[in-house]
């Protein structure tokens, strides 16, 4: 997808202009606290080119998937509502009243007040909160903005509409403002009224972050320095079908790590005990491969496996050649002489595209395969780009990230990038 001509920041005049940007702020936290600061931090080249330019900044952004505290319904949340249907139907009435009372009382925890206050802090100017998303106070505060201040509307997923891409609930944020910018690249593949919608009715153009995104990683997509290697591993093969069918038409070398490795032993006809698997991928594991020959591309599965007796991050373990997998073990990682195999593999790269962790590397005893990858790219002259998600995590914890060209915002939206899908937060915002 070449999203290299659409219109940025720079080509349009924001000043005295009220600017609605779509950032991603659905930032992790724990106990009212955010962990990572990631998303904020990638935000700010927009919001200071805006403040910068005069512009009245209206910033929007979900957090995590809230109920739809404004029009009074509270839903369950699925896995809740999974749970209460196991139980005894005698049971089920009073755990769902429960259940219903606790989810209000939940809605604060999805409050942006915690980001507008980090945001500030980065900023060091200040960020007026406002109480609702397009309600009476959101309005009033907007109209009250000076040139250079920034109001932050509160979780647009408050509003149902929201996800729904309600053409009502995107005029009514339009409505605030004179111009859309979009910058939350980690909600891009999501066609919600904030993120797409919005675009019907203002210009619309991308922010710094987007555009940093699709520029590098289109860059390597579409002319990638060679040898260009692909890694991608994580627990399931049906994930990353995608991600694997358009690589493999531009690589150079595939490799394929993690739990989704043991689909590929297993349509090479390897016991694989108890290691996950996905019997119903076997087949696409096959016919894969079997591109990957006819077209000549350098295709690496693990060698050798770090297997345990049970899925536990203490479990017993043991290292063996991946045609020895014994009955009852489990592989958590790929073992020294694959660690070697594929660090081999990145040592020459000209880029390397990284999405998935090698084993379950949450886990010390079984996170050696993701930190030999992680210091082979990190140590390669290559073009890195790690997806986001776990992969990002990784190399962050392990002290990589400055190592890398590019750690990516999305999880999700970086997969389907690297699928060659339309994303339609991007797709919707103007061209040059
Ligand atoms: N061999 C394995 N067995 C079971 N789970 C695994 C294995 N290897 C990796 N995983 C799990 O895969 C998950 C990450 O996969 P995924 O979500 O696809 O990665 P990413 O978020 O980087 O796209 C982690 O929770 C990790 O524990
Ligand atoms: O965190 C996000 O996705 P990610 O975990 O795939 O990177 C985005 O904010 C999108 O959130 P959503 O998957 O609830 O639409």
């Amino acid at each position: 997808m070449n999203y290299l001509n659409k219109k940025t920041v720079e080509d349009i005049d924001v000043a005295g202009k009220h600017v609605l940007v779509r950032c991603d702020f659905n930032v992790p936290m724990k106990d009212g606290v955010i962990t990572d600061t990631k998303r904020i931090v990638g935000a700010l080249p927009t919001i200071k080119y805006l403040v910068d330019h005069n512009a009245k900044v209206i910033l929007c952004s979900h957090m995590g998937r809230p109920h739809n505290i404004f029009n009074d319904v509270v839903k369950l949340d699925k896995k809740e509502k999974k749970k209460i249907d196991a139980m005894p139907e005698a049971e089920q009435a009073e755990a769902t009243a429960k259940a219903l009372e606790a989810a209000k009382g939940d809605v604060k925890k999805f409050s942006l007040a915690p980001v507008a206050a980090e945001l500030s802090k980065l900023l060091g100017k200040e960020v007026i909160m406002a109480k609702d998303v397009v309600g009476p106070d959101a309005k009033a505060k907007a109209a009250a903005l000076k040139d250079g201040e920034v109001l932050m509307l509160e979780n647009v997923r408050f509003h149902a509409e929201e996800t729904k891409n309600d053409p009502d609930f995107a005029k009514a944020l339009a409505s605030m403002a004179e111009i859309y910018v979009n910058d939350a690249f980690g909600t891009a593949h999501r066609a919600h009224a904030s993120t797409a919608g919005v675009a019907d009715y203002l210009p619309a153009v991308c922010g710094y972050l987007i555009q940093k995104e699709i520029s590098i990683m289109g860059g390597a997509l579409e002319n990638p320095k060679r040898p260009f290697v692909a890694i991608l591993g994580g627990a399931k093969v049906s994930d990353k079908i995608g991600v694997i069918n358009n690589l493999i038409e531009k690589v150079d070398t595939l490799i394929i790590g993690g739990g989704m490795a043991y689909t590929f032993f297993k349509a090479l006809g390897h016991e694989i005990g108890t290691s996950i698997c996905e019997d119903d991928k076997v087949e696409l594991a096959k016919e894969m491969m079997d591109k990957a020959k006819a077209k000549g591309i350098n295709f690496l599965i693990p060698v050798d496996n770090v297997v345990a007796t049970e899925y536990s991050a203490d479990s017993e373990w043991k290292i063996v050649d991946s045609d020895d997998i014994p009955e009852g073990w489990m592989g958590l990682d790929i073992g020294p002489k694959s660690r070697e195999l594929f660090a081999n593999a990145v040592k020459n790269a000209g880029t390397v595209v990284w999405n998935g962790p090698m084993g379950v590397s949450e886990w010390e005893n079984f996170a050696n395969g993701t930190i030999a990858v992680a210091k082979a790219v990190a140590d390669s002259n290559a073009i890195s780009i790690i997806g986001g998600g776990d992969s990002a995590a990784a190399v962050e914890k392990l002290g990589f990230a400055d190592k890398m060209t590019h750690i990516s915002t999305g999880g999700g939206a970086s997969l389907e990038f690297l699928e060659g899908l339309e994303l339609p937060g991007i797709a919707c915002l103007n061209e040059k």
